[in-house]
């Protein structure tokens, strides 16, 4: 790893589908703490990206380290130390609808510690399913049971399970309606902040890069065209960047992070 404060370096990236070439020479550093929001187009290979750096999707060329080891073209064997320290959500939550909430998130726990008892299994995941806000009925409960907002949850608590340092969130709050986005949002920013995480996540949703993200990664072209805070990225004349940043969805989501930050203020001086 050439930084040490990196998490994540990506150099030279190449992802390809037969002749569909999605990636080529992507670029990336996710730094230490942050939470990097990870935006663009639709296709733009943003999901194909999380794969690459976690191990399911095998680039054609590249380099990935996450926590100064590489974890490209290894064994499974090799990677197991890596893949315990992080969690993963995958878009749509991605739970075993046959396990309730609590086997879900025992299901990593499983795999990795398995001489762990029964009892000791139960405990953990009520206090991972506790983390994330939900009630302890949901524990029993099938995902089929749950509202939208409510597997998300499930889904966290199961990438939270083994105690990760990095997660990666793909799409936690498309399909929630904005109260339930808004929470969403509060309870990653809080876990980031309690935990140390450092959190790779992947949005569509402004409010969420205004509200909680720290830096934001662009890509478009096959590959990360810009890094860094929305003021940063604004700054640039990219026309993908100021469409976005720019639109009426943005100035929504800008008028929302400042009437948030008017009413802090005013709480404060209450
Ligand atoms: N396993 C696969 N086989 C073939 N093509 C794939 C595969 N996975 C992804 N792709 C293609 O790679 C491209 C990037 O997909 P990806 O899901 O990463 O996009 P995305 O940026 O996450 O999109 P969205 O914002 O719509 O979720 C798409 O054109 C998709 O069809």
């Amino acid at each position: 790893m050439a930084n040490p404060e990196n998490i994540i370096e990506v150099r030279g990236l190449k992802n390809a589908f037969g002749s569909q070439v999605i990636h080529e020479n992507l670029d990336l550093d996710v730094r230490r703490g942050e939470i990097l929001g990870v935006v663009g187009g639709s296709g733009t290979g943003k999901s194909v990206l999380m794969r690459s750096i976690i191990g399911l999707q095998s680039p054609a060329a590249g380099d990935v380290q996450v926590f100064g080891e590489p974890t490209l073209d290894r064994d499974e064997v090799d990677t197991v130390e890596i893949r315990k320290r992080w969690g993963v959500l995958f878009q749509g939550g991605a739970l075993f609808s046959t396990l309730t909430v609590a086997e879900n998130v025992q299901v990593p726990l499983r795999e990795f510690y398995p001489a762990l008892d029964l009892a000791l299994l139960d405990e953990i995941a009520s206090f991972k399913v506790m983390m994330t806000g939900l009630p302890a009925e949901a524990g029993p409960k099938y995902p089929a049971e749950l509202s939208g907002g409510m597997k998300k949850r499930a889904g966290l608590a199961r990438a939270l399970a083994l105690d990760p340092e990095l997660l990666f969130l793909d799409e936690p709050t498309a399909g929630l309606d904005p109260i339930g986005a808004a929470a969403f949002d509060d309870l990653t920013k809080s876990l980031q902040k309690t935990l140390g995480l450092t959190v790779f996540l992947i949005t569509h949703d402004l409010d969420t890069l205004y509200a909680i993200c720290d830096r934001v990664a662009v890509l478009a072209d096959k590959r990360v065209i810009a890094v860094g805070t929305i003021d940063e990225l604004l700054a640039l004349d990219h026309p993908w960047i100021q469409e976005y940043f720019r639109g009426p969805r943005g100035r929504a989501a800008v008028a929302t992070r400042d009437a948030a930050a008017g009413a802090t203020a005013k709480a404060g001086t209450d």
